[in-house]
């Protein structure tokens, strides 16, 4: 569960990215955040994994609140998290396999329980079979398809992804979203910020809009909202 209430955070340049943010989302819901370029839906998320600090109020994720985090606690609520980006961000000399092992040997893993959940997650994203490719031999979907498996190798309650398919064509934006979907129907929580429209207005979901860092707008199953 993830609530924020009266959340406002001032960036050091004096932009104020989150304006008085109040939101509860239950285990298990996916979310779509939208809203315009700058309105602070990186900000948002960049707060669940205390990336930024809020100036004021009260952050609760996965049963921890967040204001009493210590230091030391913070690697546990981000193995807790899975994170997706638009630009995959995969370590680029490893292959396809170490690139979910690695995030999977922080925590101390077996390499026998290692190596099963790498080929577990490949599998649920379909790309068992280009375990020993590295990130510059993967089309941008299957780069995206890696990052995801990577992310949820250490079954996080949450997932966030940052436009996940902002660098993907609408093909394989569609399979990302039934990878995610898939994701989402285990139990995880899925949080995607996004600016596409088709992708909003087909696959339905709850719709959080932030606006200036403010939430105008919060609807189930609901619309983009935006021009294209
Ligand atoms: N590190 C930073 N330092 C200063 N200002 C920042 C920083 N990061 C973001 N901002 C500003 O904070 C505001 C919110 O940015 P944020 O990245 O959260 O928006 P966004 O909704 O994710 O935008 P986009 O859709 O373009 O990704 C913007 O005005 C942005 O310029």
């Amino acid at each position: 569960m993830i609530d924020m209430q009266d959340i406002y955070m001032t960036y050091p340049n004096g932009v104020v990215a989150l304006n008085g943010i109040n939101v509860t989302i239950e285990q298990g819901e996916f979310v779509y955040i939208v809203g315009p370029s700058g309105a602070g839906k990186s900000t948002f998320s960049k707060m669940l994994l205390r990336e930024e600090v809020p100036d004021r109020g009260r952050i609760i994720v996965n049963n921890k609140d967040l204001s009493n985090l210590k230091m030391k606690e913070i690697p546990y609520l981000r193995r807790d998290v899975g994170m997706v980006y638009q630009d995959f961000r995969l370590l680029p000399r490893l292959t396809v396999y170490e690139n979910i092992s690695f995030a999977l040997e922080v925590i101390e893993e077996s390499p026998k329980s290692i190596r099963r959940r790498v080929m577990e997650v490949l599998d649920l994203v379909g790309l068992k079979n280009k375990a020993r490719f590295i990130p510059d031999e993967l089309s941008g979907g299957e780069q995206q398809r890696v990052a995801i498996a990577r992310a949820i190798a250490n079954r996080p309650q949450l997932l966030i992804a940052d436009e996940p398919t902002g660098n993907l064509d609408p093909e394989t934006s569609w399979e990302i979203m039934r990878i995610l979907e898939e994701i989402n129907n285990t139990g995880t929580t899925v949080i995607m910020a996004t600016h596409s429209r088709e992708i909003v207005n087909a696959i339905k979901k709850r719709v959080i809009a932030i606006e200036d860092g403010l939430i105008v707008r919060d609807e189930h199953r609901g619309e983009y909202g935006y021009e294209a």
